[in-house]
């Protein structure tokens, strides 16, 4: 089995409600999700696939179209974060999405997994599997979401 990985990238605000320290601000990240799936390599004569799992720009359209243009430019927010979320609604036209957990880059990865796994699955059926999502939330810190096996 051969998996393809397609990284997309993304700029949102967040925070961390009960955090002890400097995270409970609000605060932004330039995020990387990465995509793994994993699939037979494709050997259809002619196919434009031919020789590949998936063609890396079908990877991306799924992630893109369902992940990065929700969350990009976006303050994710915690349903439960009251201050922040009316303080969001005070700006009227805001980009803003309301999470039902905490904006943390575990929360996040599988929220982008779970979303992920469905759309990929419904698109390509069982002939590819997500098999694994990573967030990083800055190049040193970063979240990963397996398939259950
Ligand atoms: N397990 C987690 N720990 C933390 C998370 C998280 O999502 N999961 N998030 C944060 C902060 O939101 C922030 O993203 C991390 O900030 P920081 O630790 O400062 O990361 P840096 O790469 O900037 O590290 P420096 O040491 O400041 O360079 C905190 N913890
Ligand atoms: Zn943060």
């Amino acid at each position: 089995m051969i998996t393809v990985t397609r990284a997309l990238h993304f700029d949102a605000g967040h925070r961390i409600p009960d955090h002890q320290s400097q995270c409970r601000n609000m605060h932004g990240h330039r995020y990387t999700l990465e995509i793994t799936l994993s699939g037979p390599v494709s050997t259809v004569d002619g196919a434009p696939d031919r020789g590949m799992v998936l063609d890396f720009s079908d990877v991306k359209a799924i992630a893109k179209a369902l992940i990065v243009d929700v969350w990009d430019h976006a303050f994710l927010v915690y349903s439960g974060d009251t201050v922040v979320r009316n303080f969001l609604d005070s700006l009227g036209d805001h980009k803003t999405v309301v999470l039902d957990r905490i904006p943390t880059a575990e929360n996040l990865v599988r929220i982008a997994f779970d979303t992920l796994a469905a759309a990929y699955q419904a698109q390509y059926g069982d002939r590819l599997k997500l098999t694994h999502a990573r967030l990083y939330e800055t190049p040193n810190c970063w979240a990963d979401c397996y398939a259950a096996t």
